[in-house]
Protein backbone atom coordinates (compact mmCIF):
# COMPACT_ATOMS: atom_id res chain seq x y z
CA UNK A 1 0.00 0.00 0.00
CA UNK A 2 1.21 3.34 -1.04
CA UNK A 3 2.74 5.59 2.00
CA UNK A 4 0.16 8.41 1.72
CA UNK A 5 -3.25 5.75 2.13
CA UNK A 6 -2.22 5.05 5.40
CA UNK A 7 -4.17 6.29 8.37
CA UNK A 8 -2.53 7.21 11.28
CA UNK A 9 -4.40 7.84 14.27
CA UNK A 10 -4.17 8.62 18.38
CA UNK A 11 -6.74 8.22 21.02
CA UNK A 12 -6.53 9.99 24.15
CA UNK A 13 -8.23 10.64 26.61
CA UNK A 14 -7.58 10.72 31.02
CA UNK A 15 -6.92 7.05 32.56
CA UNK A 16 -9.90 4.83 32.35
CA UNK A 17 -11.67 7.12 29.84
CA UNK A 18 -12.25 3.57 27.83
CA UNK A 19 -8.83 4.03 25.30
CA UNK A 20 -8.23 0.34 25.55
CA UNK A 21 -11.88 -0.75 25.13
CA UNK A 22 -12.85 1.40 22.18
CA UNK A 23 -9.22 0.74 20.46
CA UNK A 24 -10.45 -3.03 20.90
CA UNK A 25 -13.90 -2.57 18.62
CA UNK A 26 -11.80 -0.02 16.39
CA UNK A 27 -9.59 -2.76 15.50
CA UNK A 28 -12.40 -5.36 14.94
CA UNK A 29 -14.25 -2.80 13.08
CA UNK A 30 -11.26 -1.15 10.76
CA UNK A 31 -7.96 -2.19 9.52
CA UNK A 32 -6.13 -0.99 11.77
CA UNK A 33 -2.68 -2.20 14.10
CA UNK A 34 -3.46 -1.17 17.90
CA UNK A 35 -0.37 -0.19 20.01
CA UNK A 36 -0.63 1.13 23.99
CA UNK A 37 2.00 2.41 25.52
CA UNK A 38 0.74 0.66 28.59
CA UNK A 39 0.71 -2.59 27.49
CA UNK A 40 4.12 -2.16 26.05
CA UNK A 41 5.52 -1.19 29.28
CA UNK A 42 3.40 -3.51 31.55
CA UNK A 43 4.81 -6.21 29.30
CA UNK A 44 8.60 -5.02 29.71
CA UNK A 45 7.88 -5.06 33.41
CA UNK A 46 6.51 -8.52 33.22
CA UNK A 47 9.90 -9.50 31.55
CA UNK A 48 11.53 -7.58 33.59
CA UNK A 49 13.55 -5.49 30.58
CA UNK A 50 15.79 -2.76 31.28
CA UNK A 51 13.02 -0.01 30.56
CA UNK A 52 10.56 -2.53 32.22
CA UNK A 53 12.73 -2.36 35.51
CA UNK A 54 13.01 1.79 35.38
CA UNK A 55 9.30 1.51 34.16
CA UNK A 56 7.95 0.10 37.10
CA UNK A 57 9.25 2.64 39.58
CA UNK A 58 7.41 5.64 37.97
CA UNK A 59 4.35 3.74 37.03
CA UNK A 60 3.89 2.57 40.81
CA UNK A 61 3.80 5.72 41.63
CA UNK A 62 1.50 6.96 39.50
CA UNK A 63 3.86 9.12 37.26
CA UNK A 64 4.55 9.36 33.92
CA UNK A 65 7.45 7.83 32.85
CA UNK A 66 10.18 9.73 31.81
CA UNK A 67 9.79 11.57 27.86
CA UNK A 68 12.78 10.21 26.55
CA UNK A 69 12.36 6.67 27.57
CA UNK A 70 9.09 6.26 26.30
CA UNK A 71 9.36 8.30 23.37
CA UNK A 72 12.63 5.98 22.37
CA UNK A 73 10.28 2.71 22.91
CA UNK A 74 7.33 3.91 20.94
CA UNK A 75 9.24 5.27 17.65
CA UNK A 76 11.24 2.15 17.47
CA UNK A 77 8.17 0.37 17.90
CA UNK A 78 6.34 1.97 14.78
CA UNK A 79 9.32 1.60 13.12
CA UNK A 80 8.47 -2.15 12.55
CA UNK A 81 4.89 -0.88 11.27
CA UNK A 82 5.74 1.47 8.55
CA UNK A 83 3.36 -0.49 6.53
CA UNK A 84 0.43 -0.23 8.15
CA UNK A 85 -2.20 1.77 8.88
CA UNK A 86 -2.06 2.52 12.97
CA UNK A 87 -3.97 3.39 16.36
CA UNK A 88 -1.95 4.66 19.15
CA UNK A 89 -3.26 4.07 22.39
CA UNK A 90 -1.20 6.20 25.79
CA UNK A 91 1.32 8.00 23.47
CA UNK A 92 1.70 11.38 23.48
CA UNK A 93 1.26 12.18 27.10
CA UNK A 94 2.98 15.08 26.82
CA UNK A 95 3.67 18.44 24.51
CA UNK A 96 7.54 17.27 24.06
CA UNK A 97 6.24 13.48 23.25
CA UNK A 98 3.76 14.92 20.66
CA UNK A 99 6.53 17.05 19.13
CA UNK A 100 8.64 13.51 18.81
CA UNK A 101 5.87 11.58 17.24
CA UNK A 102 5.17 14.81 14.44
CA UNK A 103 8.91 14.84 13.83
CA UNK A 104 8.83 10.95 12.70
CA UNK A 105 4.69 10.40 11.64
CA UNK A 106 2.32 12.49 10.26
CA UNK A 107 -0.63 12.26 12.67
CA UNK A 108 -4.42 12.40 10.56
CA UNK A 109 -6.74 12.28 13.68
CA UNK A 110 -6.93 12.62 17.45
CA UNK A 111 -9.69 10.72 19.41
CA UNK A 112 -10.23 12.54 22.11
CA UNK A 113 -12.29 10.56 25.31
CA UNK A 114 -13.45 13.33 27.16
CA UNK A 115 -15.02 11.25 30.41
CA UNK A 116 -15.74 13.15 34.02
CA UNK A 117 -13.30 12.50 36.33
CA UNK A 118 -16.27 11.22 39.30
CA UNK A 119 -17.24 8.51 36.47
CA UNK A 120 -13.33 7.19 35.80
CA UNK A 121 -12.53 6.71 39.68
CA UNK A 122 -15.61 4.57 40.09
CA UNK A 123 -14.57 2.32 37.11
CA UNK A 124 -10.86 1.93 37.71
CA UNK A 125 -11.82 0.28 41.22
CA UNK A 126 -14.01 -2.64 39.17
CA UNK A 127 -11.08 -2.54 36.44
CA UNK A 128 -9.16 -6.27 35.86
CA UNK A 129 -7.08 -7.30 33.41
CA UNK A 130 -5.46 -10.24 31.71
CA UNK A 131 -1.69 -9.21 31.78
CA UNK A 132 -0.28 -11.15 28.80
CA UNK A 133 -2.72 -9.65 26.61
CA UNK A 134 -3.99 -6.53 27.79
CA UNK A 135 -7.61 -7.46 27.99
CA UNK A 136 -9.78 -5.85 30.05
CA UNK A 137 -12.62 -6.31 31.99
CA UNK A 138 -14.39 -4.58 34.52
CA UNK A 139 -16.98 -6.26 37.38
CA UNK A 140 -19.74 -4.20 36.45
CA UNK A 141 -19.18 -3.40 33.02
CA UNK A 142 -17.94 -6.48 31.27
CA UNK A 143 -17.34 -8.69 34.26
CA UNK A 144 -15.15 -11.77 32.87
CA UNK A 145 -17.58 -15.35 32.50
CA UNK A 146 -15.65 -16.40 35.63
CA UNK A 147 -14.82 -13.69 38.39
CA UNK A 148 -10.77 -13.34 38.14
CA UNK A 149 -10.46 -15.40 35.21
CA UNK A 150 -9.43 -14.63 31.72
CA UNK A 151 -12.15 -15.44 29.06
CA UNK A 152 -9.57 -16.86 26.91
CA UNK A 153 -7.12 -18.00 28.24
CA UNK A 154 -8.34 -19.21 31.43
CA UNK A 155 -5.44 -17.88 33.24
CA UNK A 156 -5.80 -15.25 36.25
CA UNK A 157 -6.88 -11.99 35.70
CA UNK A 158 -5.04 -8.98 38.14
CA UNK A 159 -6.13 -5.41 39.56
CA UNK A 160 -3.44 -2.93 38.55
CA UNK A 161 -1.10 -1.95 41.48
CA UNK A 162 -1.95 2.15 39.78
CA UNK A 163 -5.64 1.78 40.09
CA UNK A 164 -5.31 1.70 43.56
CA UNK A 165 -7.43 5.08 44.41
CA UNK A 166 -4.32 7.29 46.06
CA UNK A 167 -2.49 6.25 42.75
CA UNK A 168 -5.66 7.22 40.56
CA UNK A 169 -5.97 10.67 42.11
CA UNK A 170 -1.81 11.54 41.43
CA UNK A 171 -2.93 10.17 38.14
CA UNK A 172 -5.53 12.26 37.08
CA UNK A 173 -3.12 15.51 38.23
CA UNK A 174 -0.54 14.33 35.81
CA UNK A 175 -3.53 14.31 33.08
CA UNK A 176 -4.25 17.67 33.87
CA UNK A 177 -0.93 19.38 34.03
CA UNK A 178 1.14 17.70 31.63
CA UNK A 179 -1.40 16.02 28.90
CA UNK A 180 -4.25 18.23 28.85
CA UNK A 181 -1.92 20.63 26.57
CA UNK A 182 -1.50 17.92 24.19
CA UNK A 183 -5.12 18.71 23.51
CA UNK A 184 -4.58 22.01 22.81
CA UNK A 185 -1.66 21.38 20.69
CA UNK A 186 -3.80 18.63 18.04
CA UNK A 187 -6.81 21.80 18.24
CA UNK A 188 -4.31 23.90 16.71
CA UNK A 189 -3.05 21.41 13.79
CA UNK A 190 -6.67 20.64 13.26
CA UNK A 191 -6.60 17.04 14.26
CA UNK A 192 -8.17 16.64 17.70
CA UNK A 193 -11.92 15.18 17.23
CA UNK A 194 -13.47 15.07 20.84
CA UNK A 195 -16.32 12.43 21.88
CA UNK A 196 -17.76 13.59 25.51
CA UNK A 197 -20.25 11.09 27.54
CA UNK A 198 -20.01 9.42 30.28
CA UNK A 199 -20.77 5.66 28.87
CA UNK A 200 -18.63 3.97 26.38
CA UNK A 201 -21.51 2.52 24.46
CA UNK A 202 -23.12 5.59 23.72
CA UNK A 203 -19.62 7.20 22.69
CA UNK A 204 -18.71 4.46 20.18
CA UNK A 205 -21.27 4.78 18.05
CA UNK A 206 -19.75 8.36 17.19
CA UNK A 207 -16.25 7.14 16.95
CA UNK A 208 -17.48 4.60 14.82
CA UNK A 209 -19.28 6.86 12.44
CA UNK A 210 -16.48 9.39 12.35
CA UNK A 211 -13.80 6.74 11.64
CA UNK A 212 -16.42 5.25 8.86
CA UNK A 213 -15.49 8.60 6.96
CA UNK A 214 -11.69 8.31 6.91
CA UNK A 215 -11.41 4.31 7.16
CA UNK A 216 -13.36 1.13 5.19
CA UNK A 217 -15.37 -0.65 7.58
CA UNK A 218 -13.85 -4.61 7.24
CA UNK A 219 -15.77 -5.81 10.48
CA UNK A 220 -18.08 -7.94 7.85
CA UNK A 221 -15.03 -9.51 5.44
N1 LIG B 1 -19.03 1.07 34.15
C1 LIG B 1 -18.40 1.22 32.97
N2 LIG B 1 -17.15 0.77 32.84
C2 LIG B 1 -16.54 0.95 31.63
C3 LIG B 1 -17.16 1.58 30.53
N3 LIG B 1 -16.29 1.60 29.48
C4 LIG B 1 -15.16 1.00 29.92
N4 LIG B 1 -15.32 0.59 31.21
C5 LIG B 1 -14.35 -0.07 32.09
O1 LIG B 1 -13.57 0.97 32.67
C6 LIG B 1 -12.22 0.54 32.87
C7 LIG B 1 -11.29 1.50 32.11
O2 LIG B 1 -11.44 1.30 30.71
P1 LIG B 1 -10.15 1.15 29.77
O3 LIG B 1 -10.65 0.86 28.39
O4 LIG B 1 -9.20 0.21 30.40
O5 LIG B 1 -9.62 2.68 29.84
P2 LIG B 1 -8.19 3.33 29.53
O6 LIG B 1 -7.45 3.37 30.83
O7 LIG B 1 -8.51 4.70 29.01
O8 LIG B 1 -7.52 2.46 28.49
C8 LIG B 1 -12.16 -0.92 32.39
O9 LIG B 1 -12.34 -1.75 33.51
C9 LIG B 1 -13.35 -1.01 31.40
O10 LIG B 1 -13.85 -2.34 31.33
C10 LIG B 1 -18.51 2.05 30.71
O11 LIG B 1 -19.15 2.59 29.79
N5 LIG B 1 -19.07 1.84 31.93
N1 LIG C 1 3.14 8.10 26.85
C1 LIG C 1 3.50 7.85 28.13
N2 LIG C 1 4.36 8.68 28.77
C2 LIG C 1 4.76 8.45 30.03
N3 LIG C 1 4.29 7.43 30.77
C3 LIG C 1 3.41 6.57 30.19
C4 LIG C 1 2.98 6.73 28.83
N4 LIG C 1 2.12 5.73 28.53
C5 LIG C 1 1.99 4.99 29.65
N5 LIG C 1 2.77 5.50 30.65
C6 LIG C 1 2.90 4.98 32.03
O1 LIG C 1 2.15 3.78 32.15
C7 LIG C 1 1.04 3.96 33.04
C8 LIG C 1 -0.14 3.16 32.56
O2 LIG C 1 -0.52 3.62 31.27
P1 LIG C 1 -1.89 3.18 30.61
O3 LIG C 1 -2.01 1.70 30.62
O4 LIG C 1 -2.01 3.89 29.32
O5 LIG C 1 -2.92 3.72 31.69
P2 LIG C 1 -4.38 4.29 31.52
O6 LIG C 1 -4.90 3.77 30.22
O7 LIG C 1 -5.11 3.78 32.70
O8 LIG C 1 -4.16 5.76 31.51
C9 LIG C 1 0.84 5.46 33.12
O9 LIG C 1 0.22 5.87 34.32
C10 LIG C 1 2.30 5.96 33.02
O10 LIG C 1 2.97 5.82 34.24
Amino acid sequence: MAARLLFRAVIMGPPGSGKGTISDRIVKTFALQHLSSGDLLRLNIQKKTEIGIVAKSYIDQGQLVPDDVITKLILQELNSMRTNSWLLDGFPRTVPQAKALDDAHQINSVIDLNVPFETIRQRLTARWIHPGSGRVYNTEFNPPKVLGIDDITGEPLIQREDDQPETVTKRLKGYEALTRPVLEYYRNKGVLETFSGTETNKIWPHVHAFLRTKLPDVSQE
